[in-house]
């Protein structure tokens, strides 16, 4: 072996692919060479020929990993090496004729130039003298990297040792000796760990996977996984950094409404800047900590918003108020459940011109930011070890330009606990310290083990991307397109619409269960690392920015805060078209917002019959949808006129609704008790089934309702007979399925099990049996 046996690994990547792909193999062990060095192929000419200069005797190995961009181009790190390669002067000086070499292409069939970069490259490299070990690979993004790139990455290693070698040493020997190398090397690292004072060194990433391997002795290492039992690593979007004095108007794009044919719509990209008009909690909940927390608040002119720094305090005030933790002796087990389960009703205002519209039944999307925790951190890091700052404009996707806070606060996913091993994998590249690196990679490993610790340690412990650069501190020089190309974007959360347009034309309410809990207890060493708070994101946010309106203190007034709303309107989840149709309506928990909706319109529609023939329901049939007069038949997307003619029907033609509600504590949780009792006095619910299933010794929940006293006889007519709609939503694949076997339990009463199952799929089929279910 020579002593200076040197592998150079080039890339020429434009959005980190195959970076990604080259610093990984770089990473991998290797049995013959002493160093490798991977950089980009621009900077060939500083870091390759110097070295071949002085070793003209040797054969020098390069591994090249290309991309190919814009119209089969060469990557900007790639296009001046690509250049130098095409000048003919360079044919005349042969300067790989002592370098053996392999190129992997990365590329998309779906581009005409496929693979472009690597094919003149690799066409290139040998009419300058070079010795081409294998033809070149094109890995295909259309139909997934990972197919090509895997087996070349798998056995390139072995293949171009084999080649400078020279060509007595079969790839079999090769790997054989490998398996011994890496022996010595896992020997060399279990030397460097006894030493005493290097285990004090441990991050706690590290220490607890350690301890949950079970490695007691602290000289033992953590065992390396395979390669092949690691994720493959590809970036989902690009992040640049742009030129300072790049103005965002040079790539700003129209921030317009949508048109279409029936007006102005809201989505997504371009939502409502809506602000909150008033709030409450609609469990028993005490308004003390939205009181402590509003006098924290501290608006900011300049943000439209609240101060990070003061939403971050009255955040706080609700953790201490709202005790989760099982080690408070100040709270019982029955008021920590009730703590944690705090449901907020939320009125939004909607535009003045009525260009949002929804229909019960629909949800309501919101844009939702990072915690300011977790911003401040990937901003206090990046600017620490990358001198790039908040301001500075960066550019996704070659998309517009953005500041990195505003990157940071809203466009990728900071928060939610990491579920991709893709991550840890990623964290893994840029770990400067060794320990931690196997430790990522232990962790993002597909083994039995790897999967065990991953779910009691990220998964159960809920970790998101900042907790992990925490435990792992030596990821914390990742560069700004490394953390945000692996980051899923931050998706908006959505609400079932609790209100009527028809009752309220100019706000739209939303029902939520804040998110809170506390993690299951993790003892690492005897020491506690579980029972971590958790926090919705948004619902946090939204119990946070609300607090002046859960209170009444009267200091928040609208036009201080936004929120950023879009409709999302269902095109299952609708109630019938004709008001004759019995509903039997099943939502326990949060899955009666909707039904409150449904049960507002129908008092609305109910109303409008009774009033059919007056010059007022005219206007209503005419037209007049959200209560506004300027509002015309075209504009009503959701609804046309015809339905709403359709909904109002004769006298005594009003089918019947009855509910069915449950929760755990009926003095706690029973949400809209009051409003569910003056429905029943209007005659607008028929009946009302509600189950409690903790105030009782004996568990009790919706479906058990249904076959109480009368109960079950009055469903199987309605359904049978009157064609009643079941309508059934709510948190929890479970419930949905006791709900449905209840059902069909219920109907069997009438029919054979087999029929009873196939009537209820045949009502599914007719819109007749319709389930928004979450969990
Ligand atoms: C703007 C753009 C242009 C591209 N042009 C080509 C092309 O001409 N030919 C090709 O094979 N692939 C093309 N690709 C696909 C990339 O080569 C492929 O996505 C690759 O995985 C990117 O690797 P990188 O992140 O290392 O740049 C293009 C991709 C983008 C985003």
């Amino acid at each position: 072996m020579s002593e200076e046996s040197t592998l150079f690994i080039l890339y020429g990547s434009a959005t980190g692919n195959a970076e990604h792909i080259a610093k990984d193999l770089a990473a991998r062990p290797n049995t013959y060479f002493d160093k490798v060095l991977c950089f980009e192929l621009d900077q060939f000419k500083r870091k390759c020929q110097p070295t071949w200069e002085k070793e003209t005797t040797t054969k020098h190995a390069v591994l090249i990993v290309t991309s190919t961009t814009g119209n089969g181009d060469a990557p900007e790190n790639a296009s001046r090496f690509v250049r130098y390669i095409k000048r003919s002067q360079t044919v005349d000086e042969k300067p790989f004729r002592h370098v053996a070499y392999a190129v992997l292409g990365l590329g998309d069939t779906n581009y005409d130039q496929f693979c472009q970069c690597a094919k003149v490259i690799d066409k290139k490299l040998l009419e300058l003298g070079g010795t081409r070990i294998r033809p070149l690979t094109c890995a295909d993004e259309a139909t997934g990297l990972e197919e090509a790139v895997e087996p070349w990455t798998e056995r390139i290693l072995d293949e171009i040792a084999a080649a400078c070698r020279g060509s007595n040493c079969s790839t079999e020997e090769v790997k054989e000796e490998s398996k011994e190398a890496i022996q010595e090397k896992e020997v060399d690292q279990t030397l460097t760990v006894e030493n005493g004072a290097r285990e004090l060194k441990f991050s706690d990433g590290v220490a607890t996977v350690r301890a949950l391997i079970g490695l007691e002795n602290r000289s033992q290492p953590i065992w390396i996984p395979d390669t092949k039992y690691l994720p493959s690593l590809t970036a989902s979007r690009s992040c640049e950094l742009l030129v300072p004095r790049k103005e965002s108007t040079d790539f700003s794009c129209s921030d317009s409404l949508t048109t279409t044919s029936s007006g102005l719509h809201y989505t997504m990209k371009h939502p409502f800047e809506s602000t909150p008009l008033k709030a409450r909690y609609l469990t028993n909940t005490s308004t003390k900590a939205a009181e402590e927390a509003t006098g924290l608040l501290e608006f900011t002119e300049e943000a439209e918003m609240f101060s990070d720094e003061s939403l971050l305090k009255a955040s706080k005030v609700f953790e201490s108020h709202f005790s989760l933790s099982p080690e408070d002796d100040s709270c019982t087990r029955e008021q920590r459940d009730r703590n944690g389960k705090r449901v907020i009703e939320l009125s939004l205002a909607l535009p003045d011109d009525y260009t949002l519209e929804y229909a019960p039944g629909d949800s309501l999307g919101l844009l939702v930011e990072n915690t300011p925790e977790t911003v401040l951190f990937v901003i206090d890091m990046l600017q620490k070890n990358h001198g790039i700052h908040s301001n500075q404009q960066v550019s996704i996707d070659e998309g517009r330009a953005v500041t990195v806070e505003e990157v940071a606060r809203s466009h990728f996913d900071l928060c939610s606990p990491v579920k991709s091993k893709r991550i840890l994998f990623g964290l893994s590249q840029f770990a400067t310290n060794d320990e931690e690196r196997v430790a990522l990679q232990f962790l993002s490993s597909k083994t039995t083990e790897g999967d065990r610790i991953f779910k009691s340690f990220v998964d159960e412990q809920r970790l998101n991307v900042v907790d992990l650069l925490r435990e792992f501190p030596s990821t914390q020089g990742i560069s700004m397109q490394g953390l945000f190309g692996m980051l899923p974007a931050l998706p908006p959360r959505y609400y079932s619409v609790c209100s009527s347009p028809l009752k309220n034309s100019t706000s739209v309410t939303i029902a939520f269960s804040v998110v809170d809990y506390i993690t299951p207890s993790l003892k690492i060493y005897g020491r506690e690392r579980g029972l971590r708070r958790i926090g919705g994101v948004a619902t946090r946010f939204l119990e946070t920015v609300c607090s002046p309106l859960l209170c009444s203190s009267g200091k928040f007034t609208s036009n201080e805060i936004f929120l950023k709303i879009f409709p999302k309107p269902t095109a299952e989840f609708r109630m019938p078209k004709a008001l004759s149709t019995p509903l039997i309506l099943i939502g326990p928990g949060t899955g009666i917002a909707p039904f409150m909706g449904f049960l507002a319109h129908r008092r609305a529609l109910t109303q409008l019959s009774e009033d059919h023939a007056t010059p007022a329901a005219q206007t209503v049939v005419e037209g007049m949808w959200r209560g506004g007069y300027d509002v015309r038949e075209k504009d009503l997307s959701i609804h046309s006129t015809h339905d709403l003619l359709e909904s109002i029907p004769g006298e005594n033609r009003v089918g019947s609704v009855d509910l069915f509600f449950g929760c755990r504590h009926a003095d706690h949780d029973w949400l809209y008790r009051k409003e569910m009792e003056y429905l029943l006095d209007e005659k607008i619910l028929s009946a009302l089934h509600t189950a409690f299933s903790r105030d009782r010794p004996n568990k009790v929940y919706v479906q058990d309702k249904f076959f109480e006293g009368e109960t079950s006889e009055r469903l199987l007519s309605l359904i049978t007979e009157q064609n009643a709609s079941i309508y059934v939503c709510g948190d929890g694949n479970a419930m949905a399925r006791d709900v449905k076997d209840a059902i069909v339990k219920l109907l069997s009463q009438k029919m054979g099990v087999e029929d009873a199952s196939n009537y209820l799929e045949a009502m599914k089929k007719q819109n007749r049996f319709v389930l928004d279910i979450w969990s």
